[in-house]
């Protein structure tokens, strides 16, 4: 968990190099429908564009799934549950063991955001300050073109940073109050990133550890 621009997927990556757990964004998941340009995805097109959430019952359908397409697998959850409508429809459906919160200060959001490249087809992520692209304006795995999101424009930022304080922040007390909240703060990834792993290697059985 953490607001727009924390860097989940950023961390998520990076988990997932070193341990053995399938990562499924939402975020991801959606634009993936939205590409594929059906009814459900001009929906969901028109939500995130103006920086909303998509409905709950939409959101929890695609998400467990997507879960119920994992088999035995471990996963790690990137941008769901967003609001404690999910969290507990996640909860009617499966266990949740441990919850990573990234505690990174609005204003250093709204300087990165607008700095982001996505290479939308893997989610891959890049910033002109922090990672850039080997190649200006292309991915380095695929050599794919980069795009701006619609979404993170300054305005969109704004509106997408306060539906987090207000339907967001309630999840991470729901998750307190269950013990398994572990919360991370600072402005670079590269300072908290240590730390994170430091906590999953306590955290997670030797069978998630090592190379995926
Ligand atoms: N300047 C800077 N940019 C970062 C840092 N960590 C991540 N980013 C960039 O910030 C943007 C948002 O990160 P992302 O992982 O997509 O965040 P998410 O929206 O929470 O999934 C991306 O362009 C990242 O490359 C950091 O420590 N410093
Ligand atoms: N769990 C969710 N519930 C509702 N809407 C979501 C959820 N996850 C993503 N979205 C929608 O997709 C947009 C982009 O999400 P995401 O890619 O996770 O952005 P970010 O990583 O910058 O927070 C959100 O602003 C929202 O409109």
């Amino acid at each position: 968990m953490g607001p727009p621009g924390s860097g989940k997927g950023t961390v998520s990556a990076r988990i997932t190099k070193s341990f053995v757990l399938k990562h499924l964004s939402s975020g991801d998941i959606l634009r993936c429908n939205v590409n594929a340009q059906t009814e459900l995805g001009l929906l969901l097109k028109s939500c995130i564009d103006q920086g909303q959430l998509v409905p709950d019952d939409v959101m929890s359908r695609l998400i467990l799934s997507d879960l119920r397409g994992m088999g035995q697998s471990s996963w790690l959850l990137d941008g769901f549950p967003r609001t404690v409508s999910q969290a507990e429809t996640l909860d009617d459906a499966y266990s949740v063991d441990t919850v990573i919160n990234l505690n990174v200060p609005f204003q250093t959001i709204k300087q990165r955001l607008t700095s982001r490249w996505t290479h939308l087809p893997s989610g891959r992520v890049y910033n002109i300050d922090f990672n850039p692209p080997k190649v200006p304006g292309l991915d380095d795995v695929t050599g794919e073109p980069l795009v701006q999101r619609d979404d993170d424009t300054p305005e969109t930022v704004t509106r997408r940073l306060k539906s987090y304080e207000t339907l967001t922040e309630p999840v991470l007390e729901y998750y307190r109050s269950k013990g398994v909240l572990e919360t991370f703060s600072g402005t670079e990834t590269n300072k908290i990133w240590p730390h994170v792993e430091e906590f999953l290697n306590r955290k997670l059985p030797s069978v998630h550890r090592g190379a995926a």
